[in-house]
Protein backbone atom coordinates (compact mmCIF):
# COMPACT_ATOMS: atom_id res chain seq x y z
CA UNK A 1 0.00 0.00 0.00
CA UNK A 2 1.60 3.54 -0.60
CA UNK A 3 2.59 5.17 2.21
CA UNK A 4 0.65 7.49 3.93
CA UNK A 5 3.14 10.39 3.45
CA UNK A 6 2.99 13.70 1.37
CA UNK A 7 4.60 13.45 -2.19
CA UNK A 8 7.81 15.48 -3.10
CA UNK A 9 7.04 17.42 -6.11
CA UNK A 10 9.74 16.67 -8.35
CA UNK A 11 12.04 13.45 -8.57
CA UNK A 12 15.58 13.36 -9.69
CA UNK A 13 18.35 15.88 -9.51
CA UNK A 14 17.73 19.61 -10.45
CA UNK A 15 21.18 19.29 -12.28
CA UNK A 16 20.15 16.76 -14.91
CA UNK A 17 19.31 13.06 -15.88
CA UNK A 18 21.16 10.89 -12.88
CA UNK A 19 23.00 7.45 -14.23
CA UNK A 20 21.41 5.34 -15.23
CA UNK A 21 19.58 7.76 -17.23
CA UNK A 22 18.49 9.03 -20.07
CA UNK A 23 17.48 5.21 -21.02
CA UNK A 24 16.13 4.90 -24.15
CA UNK A 25 12.85 2.37 -25.10
CA UNK A 26 11.05 1.90 -27.99
CA UNK A 27 8.64 -0.18 -30.09
CA UNK A 28 5.14 -0.23 -31.81
CA UNK A 29 2.38 0.39 -29.38
CA UNK A 30 0.17 -2.49 -28.89
CA UNK A 31 -2.58 -3.35 -27.02
CA UNK A 32 -3.30 -4.02 -23.18
CA UNK A 33 -5.83 -5.30 -21.07
CA UNK A 34 -8.43 -2.27 -21.92
CA UNK A 35 -8.48 -0.90 -18.42
CA UNK A 36 -6.57 2.59 -18.68
CA UNK A 37 -8.95 4.89 -20.70
CA UNK A 38 -11.81 2.32 -20.10
CA UNK A 39 -11.21 2.25 -16.18
CA UNK A 40 -9.62 4.11 -14.74
CA UNK A 41 -10.01 7.43 -17.97
CA UNK A 42 -6.06 7.65 -18.33
CA UNK A 43 -5.02 6.15 -21.43
CA UNK A 44 -1.74 4.50 -21.72
CA UNK A 45 0.10 2.84 -24.76
CA UNK A 46 1.83 0.31 -23.76
CA UNK A 47 4.82 -0.96 -25.84
CA UNK A 48 6.22 -4.50 -25.27
CA UNK A 49 8.45 -5.28 -21.98
CA UNK A 50 10.47 -8.27 -24.13
CA UNK A 51 13.72 -7.17 -24.21
CA UNK A 52 14.08 -4.85 -21.24
CA UNK A 53 15.78 -7.66 -18.89
CA UNK A 54 18.27 -8.10 -21.91
CA UNK A 55 18.41 -4.63 -22.33
CA UNK A 56 18.60 -3.01 -18.87
CA UNK A 57 18.54 -6.35 -16.38
CA UNK A 58 18.89 -3.62 -13.02
CA UNK A 59 16.07 -1.54 -14.03
CA UNK A 60 13.20 -1.29 -11.09
CA UNK A 61 10.06 -1.51 -11.72
CA UNK A 62 7.98 1.73 -10.93
CA UNK A 63 6.68 4.94 -11.92
CA UNK A 64 9.41 7.18 -14.39
CA UNK A 65 8.98 10.54 -16.64
CA UNK A 66 10.54 11.30 -19.83
CA UNK A 67 10.45 12.58 -23.26
CA UNK A 68 8.55 10.52 -26.34
CA UNK A 69 8.06 10.53 -30.18
CA UNK A 70 5.22 9.24 -32.48
CA UNK A 71 6.66 8.24 -35.98
CA UNK A 72 4.97 10.30 -38.21
CA UNK A 73 4.37 8.60 -41.15
CA UNK A 74 1.77 6.52 -38.84
CA UNK A 75 0.49 9.23 -36.77
CA UNK A 76 0.08 12.96 -37.80
CA UNK A 77 0.09 15.71 -35.28
CA UNK A 78 -1.51 19.03 -35.56
CA UNK A 79 2.12 19.97 -37.16
CA UNK A 80 1.30 17.92 -40.19
CA UNK A 81 -1.39 19.93 -41.66
CA UNK A 82 0.46 21.25 -44.56
CA UNK A 83 1.15 17.12 -45.68
CA UNK A 84 5.24 17.34 -44.04
CA UNK A 85 6.52 14.86 -42.02
CA UNK A 86 7.62 15.90 -38.16
CA UNK A 87 7.86 14.75 -35.21
CA UNK A 88 6.33 16.60 -32.16
CA UNK A 89 8.19 15.69 -28.95
CA UNK A 90 5.64 14.78 -25.88
CA UNK A 91 6.23 14.98 -22.12
CA UNK A 92 5.37 11.33 -20.56
CA UNK A 93 4.82 9.74 -17.36
CA UNK A 94 4.98 5.89 -17.24
CA UNK A 95 4.95 2.55 -15.11
CA UNK A 96 6.83 -0.42 -15.93
CA UNK A 97 5.73 -3.34 -14.11
CA UNK A 98 3.11 -5.93 -12.86
CA UNK A 99 0.43 -3.30 -11.83
CA UNK A 100 0.13 -4.43 -8.33
CA UNK A 101 -2.95 -3.21 -8.22
CA UNK A 102 -4.34 -5.64 -10.87
CA UNK A 103 -2.01 -8.45 -10.02
CA UNK A 104 -0.62 -8.64 -13.75
CA UNK A 105 1.50 -11.68 -13.57
CA UNK A 106 3.28 -10.31 -16.34
CA UNK A 107 5.56 -6.86 -16.92
CA UNK A 108 3.88 -4.45 -19.01
CA UNK A 109 5.72 -0.77 -20.09
CA UNK A 110 2.43 1.69 -20.05
CA UNK A 111 2.81 5.40 -21.09
CA UNK A 112 0.36 8.47 -20.75
CA UNK A 113 1.76 11.03 -22.65
CA UNK A 114 0.51 14.83 -21.31
CA UNK A 115 0.29 17.94 -22.69
CA UNK A 116 3.11 20.42 -23.82
CA UNK A 117 4.46 21.65 -21.07
CA UNK A 118 3.54 24.78 -22.92
CA UNK A 119 -0.42 24.52 -22.26
CA UNK A 120 -2.20 24.59 -19.11
CA UNK A 121 -1.92 21.09 -17.00
CA UNK A 122 -5.48 19.09 -16.92
CA UNK A 123 -3.97 17.19 -13.98
CA UNK A 124 -3.62 20.19 -11.51
CA UNK A 125 -7.61 20.13 -10.72
CA UNK A 126 -9.14 17.76 -8.14
CA UNK A 127 -11.31 16.67 -10.90
CA UNK A 128 -8.64 15.95 -13.52
CA UNK A 129 -8.87 15.35 -16.76
CA UNK A 130 -6.40 12.89 -18.62
CA UNK A 131 -4.75 13.76 -21.98
CA UNK A 132 -6.78 11.98 -24.55
CA UNK A 133 -5.28 11.73 -28.29
CA UNK A 134 -6.54 10.07 -31.28
CA UNK A 135 -5.41 6.46 -31.37
CA UNK A 136 -2.50 5.63 -32.43
CA UNK A 137 -2.27 1.72 -32.13
CA UNK A 138 0.32 0.23 -34.46
CA UNK A 139 2.92 3.23 -34.46
CA UNK A 140 6.13 2.78 -33.44
CA UNK A 141 7.10 5.13 -30.52
CA UNK A 142 10.55 6.40 -29.26
CA UNK A 143 10.49 7.15 -24.82
CA UNK A 144 13.67 8.45 -23.65
CA UNK A 145 13.52 7.82 -19.40
CA UNK A 146 14.93 10.63 -17.48
CA UNK A 147 13.97 9.59 -14.16
CA UNK A 148 12.63 7.62 -11.26
CA UNK A 149 9.24 8.96 -9.47
CA UNK A 150 8.19 5.91 -7.17
CA UNK A 151 7.88 2.29 -7.15
CA UNK A 152 4.39 0.60 -8.07
CA UNK A 153 1.90 -0.07 -4.72
CA UNK A 154 -1.11 -1.58 -4.33
CA UNK A 155 -4.40 0.94 -3.39
CA UNK A 156 -7.45 0.49 -1.31
CA UNK A 157 -9.15 1.75 -4.30
CA UNK A 158 -9.66 2.35 -7.66
CA UNK A 159 -10.01 6.50 -6.78
CA UNK A 160 -7.01 6.23 -4.93
CA UNK A 161 -4.80 4.60 -7.85
CA UNK A 162 -6.25 7.59 -10.21
CA UNK A 163 -5.12 10.07 -7.64
CA UNK A 164 -1.66 9.17 -7.31
CA UNK A 165 -1.57 8.93 -10.79
CA UNK A 166 -2.90 12.42 -11.75
CA UNK A 167 0.29 13.14 -8.86
CA UNK A 168 2.32 11.52 -11.21
CA UNK A 169 1.73 13.56 -14.00
CA UNK A 170 2.52 16.96 -11.70
CA UNK A 171 5.54 15.77 -10.64
CA UNK A 172 6.60 14.40 -14.04
CA UNK A 173 5.42 17.37 -15.37
CA UNK A 174 7.55 20.06 -12.49
CA UNK A 175 10.57 17.70 -12.87
CA UNK A 176 10.73 18.57 -16.93
CA UNK A 177 9.75 22.16 -16.41
CA UNK A 178 13.43 21.97 -15.22
CA UNK A 179 16.17 23.61 -17.40
CA UNK A 180 18.04 20.72 -17.79
CA UNK A 181 15.39 18.18 -18.47
CA UNK A 182 13.53 20.87 -20.64
CA UNK A 183 16.16 20.89 -23.23
CA UNK A 184 15.14 17.29 -24.40
CA UNK A 185 12.40 18.21 -25.32
CA UNK A 186 12.51 22.12 -26.29
CA UNK A 187 16.02 23.22 -27.96
CA UNK A 188 17.45 26.29 -26.29
CA UNK A 189 20.69 26.67 -27.50
CA UNK A 190 22.58 25.07 -24.80
CA UNK A 191 22.50 21.15 -25.46
CA UNK A 192 25.56 19.61 -24.23
CA UNK A 193 26.65 16.76 -27.86
CA UNK A 194 24.81 13.79 -25.27
CA UNK A 195 21.43 15.98 -25.05
CA UNK A 196 21.77 16.75 -28.58
CA UNK A 197 22.50 12.75 -29.53
CA UNK A 198 19.70 11.93 -27.27
CA UNK A 199 17.39 13.99 -29.34
CA UNK A 200 18.45 13.02 -32.21
CA UNK A 201 17.59 9.29 -31.47
CA UNK A 202 14.11 10.32 -30.83
CA UNK A 203 12.92 11.52 -33.63
CA UNK A 204 14.77 8.89 -35.81
CA UNK A 205 12.42 5.99 -36.82
C1 LIG B 1 2.00 7.06 -14.15
C2 LIG B 1 1.39 5.74 -13.87
C3 LIG B 1 1.52 5.18 -12.61
C4 LIG B 1 0.95 3.94 -12.32
N1 LIG B 1 1.10 3.42 -11.06
C5 LIG B 1 0.52 2.23 -10.76
C6 LIG B 1 0.64 1.67 -9.44
O1 LIG B 1 1.30 2.22 -8.56
N2 LIG B 1 0.02 0.49 -9.20
C7 LIG B 1 -0.71 -0.18 -10.16
O2 LIG B 1 -1.24 -1.23 -9.86
N3 LIG B 1 -0.82 0.31 -11.42
C8 LIG B 1 -0.22 1.50 -11.73
N4 LIG B 1 -0.34 2.02 -13.00
C9 LIG B 1 -0.88 1.18 -14.06
C10 LIG B 1 -2.36 1.27 -14.28
O3 LIG B 1 -3.00 0.42 -13.38
C11 LIG B 1 -2.50 0.82 -15.73
O4 LIG B 1 -2.09 1.85 -16.56
C12 LIG B 1 -3.87 0.34 -16.07
O5 LIG B 1 -4.04 -0.92 -15.48
C13 LIG B 1 -4.10 0.24 -17.56
O6 LIG B 1 -3.61 -0.93 -18.11
P1 LIG B 1 -3.79 -1.31 -19.64
O7 LIG B 1 -2.92 -0.41 -20.46
O8 LIG B 1 -3.30 -2.72 -19.73
O9 LIG B 1 -5.23 -1.16 -19.99
C14 LIG B 1 0.23 3.25 -13.32
C15 LIG B 1 0.11 3.81 -14.60
C16 LIG B 1 0.68 5.04 -14.89
C17 LIG B 1 0.53 5.63 -16.25
N1 LIG C 1 -2.48 10.62 -23.86
C1 LIG C 1 -2.36 9.36 -24.27
N2 LIG C 1 -1.34 8.60 -23.85
C2 LIG C 1 -1.22 7.33 -24.27
N3 LIG C 1 -2.07 6.72 -25.13
C3 LIG C 1 -3.13 7.42 -25.59
C4 LIG C 1 -3.30 8.77 -25.19
N4 LIG C 1 -4.41 9.24 -25.80
C5 LIG C 1 -4.90 8.24 -26.55
N5 LIG C 1 -4.13 7.13 -26.45
C6 LIG C 1 -4.45 5.86 -27.17
O1 LIG C 1 -5.09 5.02 -26.22
C7 LIG C 1 -4.46 3.74 -26.18
C8 LIG C 1 -4.37 3.23 -24.76
O2 LIG C 1 -5.58 3.11 -24.10
P1 LIG C 1 -5.75 2.02 -22.98
O3 LIG C 1 -7.13 2.19 -22.47
O4 LIG C 1 -4.60 2.07 -22.01
O5 LIG C 1 -5.73 0.69 -23.82
P2 LIG C 1 -4.74 -0.57 -23.78
O6 LIG C 1 -5.17 -1.39 -22.62
O7 LIG C 1 -4.95 -1.26 -25.10
O8 LIG C 1 -3.35 -0.05 -23.62
C9 LIG C 1 -3.06 3.96 -26.71
O9 LIG C 1 -2.54 2.78 -27.30
C10 LIG C 1 -3.26 5.08 -27.72
O10 LIG C 1 -3.61 4.54 -28.99
MG1 LIG D 1 -2.64 0.98 -21.90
Amino acid sequence: MRPDKPRDPVAGPDAGPEAPFPVRLSGPVIKGFGRGSKELGIPTANIPADDLSEKYPNLETGVYYGVVALDPKSYENENDSNGKESTTLLPAVLSIGYNPFYKNTVRSVEIHIMPPLTSPSPTAVAQPKFNRLPDFYGTKLNLLMLGYIRPEFDYVSMDALVEDIRVDCEVARQSLLREAYQRYLVDDGKATEQVSADRKWLVTF
